[in-house]
């Protein structure tokens, strides 16, 4: 039941076609104000842009040509202005699409953490919790970067391509012509670059996460590492990882270098062919040289959008491939979750459990069963052990009641009520677990223990901690209960980290508690407290413990030994032993205290 440090990252989105970014739309349109701001500043500051050419022309043939002081005022008082124009155009572009670019993404990773959270055990299971988190985070930066700055270029680009190509035409509809022409001449060959860079790039961002990846799997493993006293090798292949990144990063860079390169060649090259044959019809008085001055600055600006355009480009494929899989995810239903009426459990439960010939097995295995016809009826207030080998199906009984799954074939009843038919909400209510390696949160002890009722007091708090028999330790704590305790309690022992959790279970006060019992040795003292804190916890409720020890076995009403996902003994101790069957066994193998 506990979930293994998962962290490895997963590789970096693949590029889909730029459609897929369609569903963010209904993200952004949430921020219509900001939208339509955007949309209004864009348009102004490429009407700017656009002008500033005309203005450029202006200035040349009226202010120098013409000479008289009061034109020459004149023409250079409208460049500024529309200088200034542009720069305030720019600036509120850049705020308001800047800003819905952050909300954007909030609201996409706000909705994404509280589906994946929802999500039944079934999902978490076939996916790995570090390939989530890198949904969330970079998925989702990549997108506002996209919505920040990248989309703004994009459509700022073929916003200004289009000005400044009927601009074009207006300004010389032939010189237009012939460069209308010379453009796709100029940009195919970028286009093939481009696709063949894509290529490339694909391979060099595999390698990089190649390298991320054994870095995360070897850094969550430190004590392993250290104990072979393989740092030395772990350096050498991380090295080599990464050797490798780079060689293949080399031969992006290199391609993209030319392709640069290649792109520059071919749209100057055009354009200096466009501004030849102008220079000519100046010389030939057809055409003024402010309008030829104005000409050039359009088709460079024009030019300049298609190239922006194309370094975009990319990038805009790799944030739609994130928000496919991003989408993906947010399609993904919950198979687990409540009926459209659900039934109520009596209040106060009572706490009468029934696993009734239920068979399960988990989705990944179909073929062996987790549970197979699996019969038990655990009466209200009792305490049932479950004893049996690794592999047995204990906590997936547990699994059963939480209703982390549902049976193929059974049911699963709490105080007479199928767990189909419940708000799992609800049912998990009634049910403290209490887990053999209980999760520890990087928060203080305080907030740890409230975990288990939000709402508790201090002095509710205060109370379970001395049931959990934690007052000491806490007590001696740096900050009591307002210690941070450090990520996975890193900084509390094992013993300790379980009368947390006993606290937290203590304090959700519910009636029927799952208890899997840790394995791992304590020393006398802590498994004297913790026996006593769980003894507290148990008074009164339904238990289903899966027992390792001894004195717990004891202590119970009833021993039902598993295996192989049955029943194949029930009982109290010395009724088992003498049976000298499975439990005999494992008692000779495990219990001996
Ligand atoms: N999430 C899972 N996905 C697939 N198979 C699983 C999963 N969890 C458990 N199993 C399999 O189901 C069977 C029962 O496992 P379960 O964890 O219930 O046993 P257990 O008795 O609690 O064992 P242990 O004492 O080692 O925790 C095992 O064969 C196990 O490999």
């Amino acid at each position: 039941m506990n979930q293994p440090a998962d962290a490895a990252p997963a590789p970096p989105p693949a590029k889909a076609p730029i459609g897929s970014l369609r569903t963010l739309w209904p993200f952004v349109s949430r921020h219509r104000g900001l939208f339509t701001a955007w949309l209004v500043a864009l348009a102004c500051s490429s009407a700017a842009t656009l002008t500033l050419p005309k203005a450029f022309g202006t200035m040349i043939d009226q202010g120098f040509a013409q000479g008289g002081g009061a034109a020459i005022d004149r023409a250079f008082l409208l460049l500024f202005v529309v200088a200034v124009a542009l720069a305030l155009a720019t600036a509120a572009r850049f705020y308001f699409v800047s800003l819905l670019g952050e909300k954007v993404v909030a609201d996409l990773r706000e909705r994404l953490y509280g589906h994946l959270v929802g999500l039944d055990l079934g999902f978490h299971d076939r996916n790995r919790s570090g390939e989530l988190v890198s949904r969330l985070t970079a998925d989702a930066e990549l997108l506002r970067s996209v919505i920040g700055s990248t989309m703004s270029v994009a459509l700022r680009s073929v916003v200004t391509f289009l000005g400044s190509l009927t601009m074009l035409f207006v300004t010389s509809p032939r010189l237009a012509a012939f460069a209308l022409l010379g453009i796709p001449l100029a940009v195919l060959p970028i286009v093939l670059g481009a696709r063949r860079l894509q290529k490339i790039s694909r391979a060099s961002q595999d390698r990089v996460a190649d390298a991320n990846a054994l870095a995360a799997e070897t850094l969550g493993a430190v004590p392993t590492v250290q104990a072979h006293a393989r740092e030395p090798y772990e350096r050498g292949r991380f090295a080599s990882a990464l050797q490798t990144a780079v060689a293949t990063a080399g031969r992006r860079i290199r391609a993209q270098a030319w392709v640069t390169a290649i792109a520059i060649v071919l749209v100057f090259g055009a354009i200096t062919l466009v501004l030849w044959s102008g220079a000519h019809d100046v010389a030939s008085g057809r055409m003024t040289a402010g309008t030829l001055g104005q000409f050039v600055l359009y088709a460079l600006i024009g030019g300049g959008s298609v190239g922006a355009l194309a370094e975009v480009w990319n990038e805009l494929q790799r944030a739609a491939g994130g928000m496919g899989r991003i989408s993906e995810l947010l399609e993904e239903t919950p198979a687990i979750s409540a009926p459209a009426a659900p039934t109520g459990l009596p209040a106060p439960v009572r706490g009468d459990i029934v696993l009734d010939h239920v068979t399960f097995h988990y989705p990944q295995r179909p073929d062996a069963p987790a549970l197979e016809d699996f019969s038990l009826h655990v009466q209200p207030g009792e305490t049932v052990a479950l004893v049996g080998p690794s592999g047995a199906g204990k906590s997936t009984v547990f699994s059963m009641l939480l209703r982390f799954h549902d049976p193929q074939a059974g049911q699963v009843k709490v105080d007479n009520v199928d767990l189909r038919q419940l708000d799992p909400a609800a049912l998990r209510e009634a049910i403290a677990l209490v887990p053999q390696h209980p999760t520890i949160f990087a928060t203080n002890a305080r907030d740890n223990i409230r975990y288990g009722r939000l709402d508790a007091s201090d002095a509710e708090v205060d109370a379970a901690v001395r049931a959990a028999h934690a007052a000491d330790f806490v007590a001696a704590l740096p900050e009591r209960l307002d210690t941070q305790l450090g990520e996975r309690g890193a900084r509390l022992s094992g013993g300790q980290q379980q009368r947390i959790a006993i606290a937290r279970a203590l304090l959700k006060d519910a009636p029927i508690l799952l208890l899997d019992e840790a394995t791992s040795a304590l020393d006398a003292q802590s498994e004297r407290a913790v026996q006593q804190a769980l003894e507290t916890l148990m008074e009164g409720r339904t238990t289903l413990v899966i027992a390792h020890r001894l004195a717990t076995v004891l202590k119970a009403d009833r021993i039902v030994v598993m295996d192989h996902g049955r029943i194949v003994a029930e009982g109290r101790h010395e009724q088992l032993l003498a049976q000298d069957g499975l439990y005999a066994e494992l008692a000779r193998l495990q219990f001996i205290d």
